[in-house]
């Protein structure tokens, strides 16, 4: 259960830039202490080669262009013509509620994985689809993917000691991971328009971008522009703003992860307020990248409780329940 807290703890990550293995026992501690407390923290001085700047400029650029260039790329379920199912765009979806207002755009893993030994018709490793020029540009975004799956993977063998394994436990986790780098968009909402779903009440309305949630995965590394919005939940309940802070990246645990460590670590709720009127007209940019495992890794917990889950039939499993694929799967 995450602790009560007021803000989001800081974690210097220099040490891994630097290959300064001295320091690492004290990060190792430091994070696994979050993980186990508050499950989200800031990461400043990331070992990555791309600024806030370049990230955001590669989202925007896309985000920017005319549907119809975007929908070149939509999933299936967005585009009936086209053959992705799993990767690529998807538009806004304003009938599915104003409360969870996003476009976005993902790729999975820039090399091409096994074909998947299974009958289902989603392929979690489908190839990436990309545009024929322009944005975003496949070398730059396949560039930084690979530095995040880097980073997640050095992050991932720190707390491991923590739970009692060695190092290279996640090792496992690494073989034909199924990562997503995600670009998000949530334009600005008009506060003339109610949301349908909304009963009234005596408290002022929070308008929302991205409804409560956790990350159902492993760990999530988020870039997210000065905009603000971001909200974690504490465990009174209390919502505590998570603004941004130049040069960060956001560290979160995801459902799978609580599972590995026996509930040891926390994956906290989290939610998007919708951008303010003064952000127009572009509203708040963000890019999560979700560490996830290959589609064949067995997932488990070290003190043996709860069930194992195999990544790819839980992927699937949960997937039953998103709109977007039962027609696909159907
Ligand atoms: O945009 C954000 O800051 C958060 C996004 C998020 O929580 C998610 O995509 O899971
Ligand atoms: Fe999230």
């Amino acid at each position: 259960m995450a602790t009560t807290f007021a803000s989001l703890p800081i974690i210097d990550v220099a040490a891994l830039r630097h290959h300064a293995p001295q320091q690492l026992p004290e990060l190792s501690q430091h994070l696994a202490q979050v993980f186990t407390t508050t499950g989200f923290a800031y990461l400043t001085n990331p070992p990555l080669s791309f600024s806030h700047d370049e990230v955001f400029h590669l989202a925007r650029e896309f985000f920017v262009l005319p549907l119809p260039a975007k929908m070149t790329l939509a999933k299936r379920s967005f585009q009936t013509t086209n053959p992705n199912v799993y990767r690529g765009y998807f538009p806004t979806q304003p009938d599915q509620g104003s409360d969870n207002l996003k476009e976005g755009f993902e790729i999975g893993p820039p090399t091409i994985l096994p074909a998947p030994s299974t009958s289902s018709t989603i392929d979690l490793s489908e190839p990436n689809v990309w545009p024929e020029q322009g944005f975003p540009p496949r070398p730059r975004l396949e560039q930084l993917y690979t530095e995040l799956q880097t980073l997640a993977a050095q992050l991932l063998s720190l707390p491991a000691v923590a739970l009692g394994q060695p190092a290279d436990f996640f090792d496992a986790y690494l073989v034909d991971s199924l990562s997503t780098l995600r670009l998000l968009h949530y334009p600005v909402v008009n506060p003339a328009d109610p949301s349908p779903d909304s009963a009234p009440t005596d408290t002022p309305e929070v308008k929302l971008s991205c409804t409560p949630h956790t990350d159902s995965g492993i760990l999530t590394l988020l870039h997210q522009d000065p905009t603000g919005g971001l909200e974690v939940r504490d465990s009174p309940g209390q919502w505590i703003p998570a603004p941004y802070i130049p040069g960060s990246l956001v560290v979160n645990i995801g459902d799978l992860m609580a599972k590995v460590s026996g509930a040891r670590f926390v994956a906290t709720m989290h939610r998007v307020r919708a951008p303010p009127a003064t952000r127009a007209p572009l509203g708040r940019i963000s890019v999560p990248f979700f560490f996830e495992p290959g589609e064949k890794c067995l997932v488990s917990s070290v003190d043996g409780t709860g069930e194992a889950v195999v990544y790819g039939e839980h992927v699937r499993a949960k997937m039953q329940t998103w709109v977007e694929y039962q027609a696909v799967e159907g």
